[in-house]
């Protein structure tokens, strides 16, 4: 029985991280900060190689019994999809996903694209979140590059990034925000938000700092967390973005190309 002085749980459904920066270490590390009790179900493990991102996808039944177990324990508040390698995995947490007794926030990060290694995803993995999940999100987290592999269209400007939002906004989701971040050309990193009511440009000065593994993780699981405090999506993706900037501004240096955002950057900010 959970009382009202203790946190809300929220799980995140992602893939673990050898080197911790993105994954469900970065979704734990997140809730922590913004005082929430993380659950995570492991749906692969990522081991960080010098160029190459090995991928281990678990058996779908293991997925589903880490599912069945957490629910059973805790009543979830809110749930982040990360990380899922295979079509079946997809297909499970959407039938999950659809049981669950009560409306709670959904946060979708379709991962089919890392800094560490260059990828394409299948096109059936592509299929499969558009098709089963996208409808049962309450905002989706695409960056630029899967949001190109998601409509198809080549996101050059603020013009065809928008007309992208509004392709995917189709898919049944409530609402997308696209991360432009270090991708999109200009001195700002700037993130397209588009909801049922309307749509607005999130910018904050685009760092140099090579250390944004886990950026994308980080701020999709700050917008689940502001989300569950009752917040609205404008807030809580505003919130997100000045949340994930200190953690990259933070960051922790692995090599001259790279390094992982630190969530607990944010300390110094909250009251
Ligand atoms: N160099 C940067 N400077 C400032 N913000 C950034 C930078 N890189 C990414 N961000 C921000 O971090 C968040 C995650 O974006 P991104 O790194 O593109 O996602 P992903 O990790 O999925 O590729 C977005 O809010 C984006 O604007
Ligand atoms: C398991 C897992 N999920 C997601 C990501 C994506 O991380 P980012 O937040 O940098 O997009 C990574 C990156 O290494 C990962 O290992």
């Amino acid at each position: 029985m959970q009382n009202k002085n203790q946190p809300a749980v929220v799980l995140t459904i992602a893939g673990a991280d050898s080197l911790s920066g993105g994954g469900l270490q970065a979704d734990l590390a997140t809730f922590n900060e913004l005082k929430l009790y993380g659950l995570a179900t492991v749906t692969s493990i990522a081991a960080v190689q010098p160029d190459n991102l090995k991928i281990t996808p678990l058996p779908a039944t293991l997925v589903q019994d880490q599912l069945q177990s957490q629910q059973a324990a805790f009543q979830l508040r809110g749930v982040k999809i990360g990380l899922l390698p295979t079509v079946e995995q997809v297909e499970l947490v959407a039938t999950w996903i659809k049981q669950l007794p009560e409306k709670i926030p959904v946060v979708v990060d379709p991962v089919l694209v890392f800094k560490e290694a260059q990828t394409d995803a299948a096109v059936g993995l592509r299929d499969a979140y558009l098709r089963e999940l996208f409808p049962l999100a309450t905002i989706i987290t695409p960056n630029l590059t899967e949001a190109m592999q998601l409509t198809g269209q080549a996101l050059v400007n603020e013009q065809t990034v928008a007309r992208a939002g509004q392709a995917l906004l189709q898919t049944g989701t409530q609402s997308v925000v696209i991360k432009g971040g270090h991708r999109l050309a200009g001195p700002m990193a700037k993130d397209y938000l588009l909801t049922q009511d309307g749509n607005q440009w999130l910018t904050s000065p685009k760092l140099t700092s090579n250390n944004n593994n886990g950026a994308g993780c980080t701020f999709s699981a700050a917008i689940l967390s502001y989300l569950v405090q009752g917040n609205s999506l404008e807030t809580a993706v505003a919130q997100a973005k000045t949340f994930v900037q200190h953690a990259i501004e933070a960051g922790l240096t692995i090599n001259e190309q790279q390094g992982n955002v630190w969530q607990g950057a944010n300390r110094e900010y909250s009251s």
